[in-house]
C-alpha cells in the first residue's frame, strides 16, 4: 500500500529522474533545496504533470501509466498551497462546504463540525473571506480541503507565506489534523523544524533525484542528516505537555520534566508533542549543579562520543526514559571532564522549545 512514482522529465537546465515509493499513510515530507524538484514530484502525484513514459500509483490504483491517466477529481486528492485559494465572494462556511457538497454522500468521512473543531475556526465560520488574516485563511483552506474527505492530502509549503508567530499558532492545528483526520499527507517544505514536528518519514531530493527515503527517527539519529545543515544537530524528544506553573509549561518525558516558555493552548494538556533541542544549546556537568538559573537540568548517560565540527565532539546521550539527546561540546571540555561511554552526567539545556 504505497505511493509510487517513476518519472523522467527534462527541462532546459534541469533533469528530474525519480523512481520512488513510500507507505501511503502518515505524513511524508518532501525535503530539499529550492529547485530540487519537490513541487514537480507533488504535481506528478496530483496529475498536473503527465510525462508520457511515467508511472504513478496510489495503493492498488494506477493513476498514470504512459498515456493513460486518471483525472484529478477521480484520484480524490486535496491540495493546499502556500497562498490559500479561497472563493472571495463566499463566506467561510460556504467556502468550507464548497467541496463537501460536491463529494458523494457515501464518500463523506469528515464533516463540518469536527473539521471546524480540529482547526479551531469556530469563531470564523460566519465571517467574510476578505476579513481573515493569513493564518486564518490557511486554516480555512485546510478545512475546505479536508471536507472533500480526500484519500490523499498534498500540501506545498503551506506555512511559508506566514510570519513566525502565525506559524507557531497554526502548527498545533496541523498536528491535531494529522492525528485525528487519518488522511495520508505529502508535505513539501524546506523548513527543518516543520519536518521535525510533523513528519513520519522524509523523502530527500537533490538536483531532481531522490537522495534517500528514511523515517524521521532514522534521519534524526544520524548527525550528517540534511535536516541539520543550517542549525547543526537537533534532538527531537517526544513527551506529554503538562500544566502551567510559574508562567512556564511542564513537559514530561517519562519521569523527567522539562520547562518550556512556549505558550500552549489549555486543551493541549496531556497531548503528545515533540520538543526540539539544538545540540549546541546543551552543556554538561559531572555533578548536579545546585545554584544555577538554568531550569532544565537532567541526568543522562553518555552513549557515544563522535567527532563533530573542528574542535568539537558530538555526545550521544540517553535520557532516563530511553530517548536520545545530542550535545555538542568542545573536545577540550570532553578532556577536562574525562567523559567516557557509560558515564552518568547532567545535561544543562539552555533553550527548550516545542518543535516549530
Ligand atoms: N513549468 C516549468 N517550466 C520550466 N521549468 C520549470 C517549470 N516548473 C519548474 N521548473 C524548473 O524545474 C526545477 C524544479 O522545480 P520545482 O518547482 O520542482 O523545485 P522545488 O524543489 O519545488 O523548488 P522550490 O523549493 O523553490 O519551490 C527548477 O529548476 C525549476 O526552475
Amino acid at each position: 500500500m504505497t505511493v509510487s512514482v517513476r518519472a523522467r522529465i527534462t527541462r532546459s537546465n534541469f533533469v528530474f529522474d525519480v523512481d520512488v515509493d513510500w507507505p501511503a499513510e502518515g505524513v511524508t515530507v518532501l525535503f530539499g533545496r529550492s529547485g530540487s524538484g519537490k513541487t514537480t514530484l507533488l504535481r506528478l502525484i496530483a496529475g498536473l504533470e503527465r510525462p508520457s513514459d511515467a508511472r504513478v500509483s496510489f495503493r492498488h490504483e494506477v493513476w498514470l501509466n504512459g498515456r493513460s491517466w486518471v483525472p484529478l477529481h477521480r484520484r480524490r486528492i486535496a491540495m493546499v498551497f502556500q497562498e490559500a485559494s479561497l472563493l472571495p465572494h463566499l463566506s467561510v462556511r460556504e467556502n468550507l462546504l464548497y467541496g463537501y457538497k460536491r463529494t458523494p454522500i457515501a464518500e463523506r468521512k469528515l464533516h463540518l463540525d469536527e473539521v471546524v473543531r480540529m482547526l479551531g475556526i469556530e469563531n470564523l465560520i460566519g465571517r467574510n473571506i476578505n476579513k481573515l488574516s493569513g493564518g486564518e485563511r490557511q486554516r480555512v483552506a485546510l478545512g475546505r480541503a479536508l471536507l472533500t474527505s480526500p484519500r490523499l492530502l498534498l500540501m506545498d509549503e503551506p506555512l511559508s507565506a506566514l510570519d513566525t508567530q502565525t506559524k507557531r499558532e497554526i502548527l498545533p492545528y496541523f498536528e491535531r489534523l494529522v492525528e485525528e483526520a487519518d488522511v495520508p499527507i505529502v508535505y513539501v517544505t524546506h523548513a527543518p523544524a516543520e519536518v521535525e514536528r510533523l513528519a513520519d518519514r522524509v523523502v530527500f531530493l537533490r538536483d531532481g533525484r531522490i537522495d534517500r527515503v528514511e523515517t524521521l527517527k532514522h534521519t534524526l539519529s544520524r548527525s550528517d542528516s540534511p535536516l541539520f545543515h543550517d542549525d547543526g544537530v537537533v534532538s527531537v524528544i517526544k513527551g506529554q505537555l503538562g500544566q502551567k506553573e510559574h508562567g512556564l509549561t511542564s513537559f514530561y518525558v517519562g519521569q523527567d520534566c522539562f520547562w518550556l516558555s512556549t505558550p500552549i493552548y489549555s486543551d493541549s494538556v496531556g497531548k503528545s508533542q515533540r520538543l526540539r533541542i539544538l545540540a549546541k544549546d546543551i552543556g554538561i556537568a559531572l555533578t548536579k549543579p545546585e545554584n544555577t538559573s538554568l531550569l532544565n537540568v537532567l541526568p543522562v548517560t553518555v552513549q557515544r562520543i563522535d567527532p563533530a565540527r573542528e574542535g568539537h565532539v558530538l555526545l550521544g546521550l540517553r535520557l532516563s526514559e530511553g530517548q536520545n539527546l545530542f550535545a555538542e561540546i568542545t573536545a577540550w571540555s570532553r578532556d577536562r571532564l574525562d567523559l567516557r561511554k557509560g558515564l552518568v552526567v547532567y545535561a544543562m539545556i539552555k533553550t527548550v522549545a516545542l518543535a516549530e
